[in-house]
């Protein structure tokens, strides 16, 4: 006997479906460019630029603005509520301009952490109240997604299932309330690789949440076709004096993703979690090769691995937009060729692309 209280009616399942499978389309994966104004200001610091409105702007416009062909590698971009409603200097809003070039617009959804009172400094994430209306503008303004990420820590007593569970019915009710608002949510449950745990003991964890994400999505009758997954790869934590090979990354990590994740998922675009860039496009492409059952997309969503050389390259300044862009376009080319397992590494990558990204206890 069917459901007698159906969430969706078939259109909207089939609009989102449709959604989901465009970003992941033919090896695509997603520009994370949802950094809110304090990681941004972590990111320009770096490249010693100050944190204006201005400078967000214009290194997003350069962005926004590669060669066309971005399309065939970036199918989905996440934005932060200020870029959403910002504009390129002639006065185009991004939103139109990554629509124009047939990218999916998202939107960072979550409101940041909130401590959970008993457990080792862990949290949940805010953001629920009053989610459906700012959804339904979203979806007004032009976002076809959602993001919200949740963060587990692994440690002494962490993650504990209070926090497993609390953040996994967070996701499920945030998912619930996007796809009744028409939004595709990416439900990212990120296992942080701060510690010094080993791959297994992060792939045991990284199981663990998984399954309880995935009851939580059931109980709230999400609808998976019209969902994607944001997970971390299962990597040893930083701290690990064992290293391990991407294949040994690769078989962790789709090892507890077959274990956990329904085949219904159309696609799990990873994080890159403070990984180089080459890293991530390395394991990523591992991932596509590893011989197991793979009945989903496995892409990319990637930060700080699609833009750290393009940081580097700008440096703040308008002179160097070409520069930023080639930077910007070699990393989208690469992840897409990974996300189809072929990626080939030839040895010419820039220090950039090398240089880890990891910050201890990464908040945002
Ligand atoms: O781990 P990465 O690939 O750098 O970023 C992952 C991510 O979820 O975290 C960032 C902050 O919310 C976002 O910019 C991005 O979507």
């Amino acid at each position: 006997m069917a459901y007698q209280f159906p969430a969706l009616t078939s259109e909207q399942k089939k609009e989102l479906s449709e959604i989901a499978q465009r970003i992941v389309a033919h090896g695509k994966g997603i520009l994370a460019a949802d950094e809110s104004v304090g990681t941004m200001g972590n990111r320009l610091q770096r490249i010693k630029v100050e944190n204006t409105e201005e400078n967000r702007r214009q290194f997003r416009e350069i962005l926004f603005t590669v060669d066309t062909s971005i399309n065939q590698s970036i199918g989905g971009v996440i934005l932060f509520h200020e870029t959403l409603y910002q504009k390129d200097s002639q006065g185009k809003l991004f939103r139109n301009i990554l629509k124009e070039k047939g990218i999916v617009v998202g939107i960072k959804l979550d409101q940041g952490a909130a401590p959970l009172a008993g457990t080792n400094k862990e949290t949940t994430i805010q953001g629920l109240d009053g989610l459906s209306q700012r959804c339904a503008q979203y979806k007004r303004d032009g976002a076809d997604f959602g993001k919200w990420r949740a963060v587990l820590r692994i440690d002494n007593q962490c993650p504990s299932s209070l926090a497993i569970q609390e953040n996994a019915n967070a996701l499920a009710r945030y998912a619930s309330i996007c796809q009744q608002n028409g939004l595709v949510p990416i439900v990212e449950p990120e296992v942080i690789p701060d510690g010094d745990h080993d791959l297994e003991h992060c792939q045991y964890v990284t199981e663990k949440v998984l399954a309880a994400v995935y009851k939580a999505l059931n109980d709230h009758h999400v609808y998976l076709e019209g969902t994607l997954l944001k997970p971390n790869m299962v990597t040893a934590g930083h701290a690990c004096t064992k290293k391990y090979t991407p294949e040994q990354v690769a078989m962790a990590t789709v090892t507890a993703l077959h274990r956990t994740v329904p085949a219904a998922v159309p696609g799990i675009c990873f994080l890159s979690g403070g990984m180089s860039e080459e890293d991530a496009t390395l394991n990523l492409n591992a991932i596509n090769l590893c011989p197991l059952p793979k009945p989903w997309k496995l892409s990319f969503s990637y930060g700080r691995a699609l833009q750290a050389s393009a940081l580097a390259a700008w440096g703040g300044k308008a002179a160097n937009k070409k520069a930023t862009q080639e930077a910007f376009m070699k990393r989208a080319v690469a992840n897409c060729q990974a996300a189809q397992g072929q990626y080939v590494h030839t040895g010419s990558s820039g220090t950039a692309s090398t240089q880890s990204l990891f910050t201890a206890s990464y908040t945002y």
